[in-house]
């Protein structure tokens, strides 16, 4: 009902029906009270939403309770109305786990961020902010989110500083990863496109953004930066500006590292404006507000250029996450969610690092490679670990986590030792590991397994012999995490006691199974969490209690039968949870001195761990590389800067080919230097350019993990320095100068950033304007990239005359999606009609144009398609019926078009609008009329510059 969404009195009143009224106990002044209250609190950004602690469960209200609403229930029927008449408030209640999965979502998926108000009453306002998080910042809400489930991902959160100084901007970054207890800094030159803020953000996986909150130098342009906070999928969070400055910043980190060191041991420190974006980091989270961080981090710097650089457009037109908040898509419908068949949360973790930070040093590839080769080969022992060891293995990350906090039971410690068990039988596995072949295999599963996995024993050791002295293991089966009685004299004699109680317990069961006549299949003695022990037999059975009723005592009934008791066993229950209550009071001294001696084995159990993740990722990639529909291959690679070629044949889109209802079209690649650098794809519409651009940027980042990749053997990859994408603007988006502006500035971002090392995927270039506009657009970049940059370039067009670029270098070659035309001969074909079928298949040379008029509309396509299809075809016509400008003007007048275009696009890139002359333009418009004037009557520029 609508109308319940609304405030009291917008619906005449509106309190609903009854059911309809949220009923927190209190009379009506109090609700009218709270309601009062609520309405006069501070007001609050759009994405926090505020959560009431009401004990036993939660409420939120207003505008929150619908987002709570449509989250944690996904419909609005849940809903309720608080108070009545005019004055009522839309609110929602959520218990302890729905409010846990609420958070998680908000946080992890909605990118929101969640105050949490506790301390009141309806009838008492004293409420205050309690607890806080945001996407990058779950530490105080750590204990309610990972009470019961991992995450996949490691919250991450990055401030961010800008400097300029002589005419040279430098981003100064400092990041936290409070789960892993990593900080981590950066500081580089930095363009105007914040390029490389945009590639750390991917690379370390960021999910929120601190920035000072009035950032207004004049050379830096803090809303770009904004732009690309946002198209990275991080929160922005704005700080105030004094938050970054420098103050005690050497001493508060050198608190926080694990390493005793002197402050000039530390090179991190001398990051100047790295450190200002710390010291924002570290109030931001508290970290030093909570001294169970002092003595745990560890700081790095990170190096952009130790990873390919893979751009957000890129990520995305890969497809190699899920957008944040895309809930229900399959979970092969992304690189990451194909290639995690990972066993371990800490696995997990681990590839999406990979994902984001694929490796360019050869070696270091080629060693991943190696070994998820040998894992392919050896299937049996690849089995063997992740049935046996890896689906066991707990995160100790988080565990250790829970020592530091002080929060740890003897179940965490339990949890390590069960893992350390393991060790040694993990460790026989892999030395049973055979090469078969693999040169350097086996090899290299004992320098990046066994061996480190021997020291991680050799340190272990002495807690397995702890645990085993100190704690009753023979009580686990019974999830009793307990001290051993033999520890100490008063325990003996109370665990006797125990035992005497059970005893007894059994003597009155065997009473009660001869009194009911019934053996221990029927009647059973349990010790139920909520009675205690007591007895059950099944419903049906249950008749001969009540003939016997002065004897048994009902507890209750579920739908596993009828409790009862006796008044001896009632007794002997009480005696037995009293006795155990005494042993849980004498033991914790014990117990607290046992997590005390756990808590010092995390470094070592941290390093296991590691090790843990490292086989999980590996053998998962393993795994999937030999469960494909056709098993992927290893790639040869070439060190980058070699200009090899790539080459791929019978190469497929992994998320594509495992579709149930694709019969998916491999297809070839050949990108050699001089030759065939750049692949120029035409075709019809729907006919598979993107798809076969995209597969060959996938095989890229995959090889660049350490994976095998999808293609027939022989492939020949080079390492890439980067993969960088522009993607056409959605069929959604309007036409008009502005898209097509920010066509031209996204691309020249691209341009910059490229070099001869750099893979390029463009796709729909132009799309979002005219077509003569378009055309003049995808025309000049491609021209500038294959004649300039020379990166490797797969350039998807609809634009059927780019193909006369191949006419004028050399190493542009033309492909085009095959399609299968057959003249139709039914009764109601008209004339020239034809059966048109895409076949998916990449050939070399030029598409004949009129296939791509024809298809959606005869393919039998649904309608959208068929509209898509339509407007494609317009658009062709356009071309053809008006003789593009461009189109008319010879080779040379084109080519000195391109330049002035170039030289435009970059004076409007460049912030400061710059004129031939070296002097600043005052607006676009002026900067527009000087290129109009200086391009005289070249019809080219005149035509680009028109659409301005
Ligand atoms: N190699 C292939 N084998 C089988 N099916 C394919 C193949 N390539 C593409 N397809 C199918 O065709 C659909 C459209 O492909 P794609 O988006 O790559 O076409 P396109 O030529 O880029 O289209 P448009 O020009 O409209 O953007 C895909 O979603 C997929 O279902």
């Amino acid at each position: 009902m609508a109308s319940d969404l609304m405030y009291g009195g917008g619906n005449g009143g509106g309190s609903g029906s009854t059911s309809d009224k949220l009923d927190l106990g209190v009379d009506s002044q109090d609700e009218t009270r709270f309601i009062t209250w609520f309405r006069k609190m501070e007001p609050k950004s759009d994405d926090t939403v505020r959560l009431f602690d009401r004990g036993e469960f939660y409420t939120a209200h207003g505008d929150d309770a619908t987002k709570v609403a449509k989250i944690a229930y996904k419909t609005l029927s849940v809903l309720k109305q608080l108070g009545r008449g005019k004055e009522t408030l839309p609110s929602v209640t959520l218990n302890i786990s729905m409010a846990r999965a609420f958070l998680r979502e908000a946080l992890t998926a909605k990118q929101l961020k969640v105050e949490i108000w506790s301390g009141g009453t309806s009838k008492k306002h004293s409420w205050q902010i309690e607890k806080f998080a945001s996407p990058g910042n779950l530490q105080q809400l750590e204990d309610l989110l990972f009470a019961d489930a991992d995450l996949d991902t490691s919250p991450i959160v990055v401030a961010l500083r800008t400097r300029v100084q002589d005419g040279v901007k430098t981003v100064g970054a400092a990041f936290a990863d409070a789960s892993n207890r990593q900080l981590g800094v950066a500081e580089y030159a930095e363009n105007d496109l914040f390029a490389n803020t945009e590639s750390l953000l991917i690379q370390i996986g960021a999910k929120e953004c601190l920035i000072p909150a009035d950032e207004s130098c004049t050379d830096f342009d803090i809303n770009k930066l904004k732009t690309v906070i946002n198209r990275a999928g991080c929160v922005l969070t704005q700080c105030k500006r004094s938050d970054f400055q420098p103050k005690a910043i050497e001493q508060d980190v050198t608190r926080l590292l694990k390493e005793d060191l002197q402050s000039e041991q530390i090179p991190e420190l001398n990051l100047k404006i790295a450190m200002g974006s710390m010291q924002a980091l570290l109030s931001f989270l508290s970290l030093l507000n909570d001294d169970t961080n002092f003595g745990q981090y560890n700081i790095y710097t990170h190096d952009l250029a130790q990873f390919l650089r893979v751009d957000h457009p890129a990520l995305r037109a890969m497809g190699v996450f899920n957008d944040p908040g895309q809930t229900g898509a399959s979970k092969n419908a992304s690189l990451y969610g194909l290639l995690n068949r990972c066993k371990t949360p800490q696995g997990q973790r681990l590839l999406a690092q990979w994902l984001k930070q694929p490796l360019v040093n050869v070696h270091e590839i080629q060693n991943r490679h190696t070994l998820v080769e040998t894992f392919v080969e050896d299937s049996a022992s690849r089995e063997n670990l992740q049935n046996d060891f890896l689906r066991f293995m707990p995160d100790l990350q988080r565990n250790s986590k829970r020592f530091q906090k002080g929060v740890a039971t003897l179940e965490d410690v339990v949890n390590a030792y069960q893992a350390v068990l393991r060790l040694d039988g993990l460790i026989d596995t892999l030395s049973q590991v055979q090469g078969f072949g693999v040169i350097e295999g086996e090899k290299l599963i004992q320098s990046t397994f066994i061996e480190p996995l021997q020291r991680s024993s050799k340190l272990l050791a002495k807690l397995v012999e702890m645990v085993e002295t100190t704690i009753d293991l023979a009580e686990l089966d019974r999830h009793r995490f307990v001290i051993k009685p033999d520890f100490d004299d008063r325990l003996r004699n109370i665990r006797d006691s125990i035992d005497q109680t059970i005893e007894n317990l059994h003597e009155e069961y065997n009473k009660v199974k001869r009194d009911l006549k019934m053996d221990e299949k029927k009647v059973k003695l349990e010790d139920s969490q909520q009675h205690g022990y007591c007895f059950r037999v099944t419903r049906n059975d249950s008749k001969a209690l009540k003939e016997k009723s002065s004897k048994y005592i009902e507890l209750g009934t579920t739908k596993a039968g009828v409790w009862f008791t006796t008044r001896q066993a009632k007794d002997l229950s009480v005696d037995h949870i009293d006795l155990q209550n005494k042993y849980s009071t004498h033991q914790s001294g014990l117990v607290k001195q046992v997590i005390k001696i756990a808590a010092g084995y995390c470094p070592p159990l941290e390093q296991f761990n590691a090790i843990i993740a490292n086989l999980d990722v590996i053998v998962s990639f393993a795994f999937v590389s030999s469960h494909a529909p056709i098993p992927y291959v290893r790639p040869q690679i070439f060190e980058m800067g070699k200009n090899a070629p790539m080459i791929v044949k019978e190469a497929r889109h992994p998320c594509l080919e495992v579709q149930d209802d694709l019969n998916f079209i491999p297809n070839d690649a050949e990108m050699v230097p001089d030759e065939s650098e750049f692949l120029v794809i035409t075709g019809p519409n729907m006919g598979g350019k993107s798809t076969y651009i995209r597969s060959i940027g996938i095989i890229a980042l995959m090889s660049q993990a350490g994976c095998f990749v999808p293609c027939a053997p022989g492939a020949k990859v080079p390492v890439f320095d980067a993969i960088l994408a522009r993607v056409g603007a959605g069929d959604n988006q309007t036409k008009g100068v502005s898209t097509f502006m920010a066509e031209m500035l996204e691309t020249s971002t691209i341009l910059r950033l490229a070099t001869r090392d750099s893979l390029i995927i463009i796709d729909e270039l132009g799309r979002g304007t005219s077509t003569y506009d378009g055309f003049g657009l995808a025309w000049s970049i491609s021209e500038f990239i294959a004649s300039k940059i020379r990166s490797k370039c797969l350039f998807a067009s609809h634009f059927a005359e780019i193909v006369a670029l191949a006419d004028q270098i050399k190493h542009v070659q033309n492909l085009h999606c095959k399609v299968h035309v057959e003249p139709r001969h039914d009764s109601q074909a008209l004339e020239k009609e034809s059966e048109i079928t895409l076949l998916y298949k990449v050939e070399p040379g030029i598409c004949d144009r009129s296939y791509g008029i024809h298809v959606a509309e005869l393919a039998g396509f649904p309608p959208s398609v068929i509209k898509l299809a339509k407007r494609k075809a317009e658009e062709m016509e356009d071309v053809d019926g008006e003789i593009s400008p461009l189109l008319t003007v010879d080779a040379k007048t084109t080519e000195e078009g391109m330049k002035i275009i170039e030289e435009f696009m970059r004076a409007f890139a460049s912030n400061k609008r710059m004129r031939s002359d070296g002097t600043e333009a005052e607006s676009l418009s002026s900067l527009v009329a000087e290129y109009r004037e200086r391009c005289g009557e070249n019809a080219f520029v005149q035509k680009v510059l028109e659409s301005l």
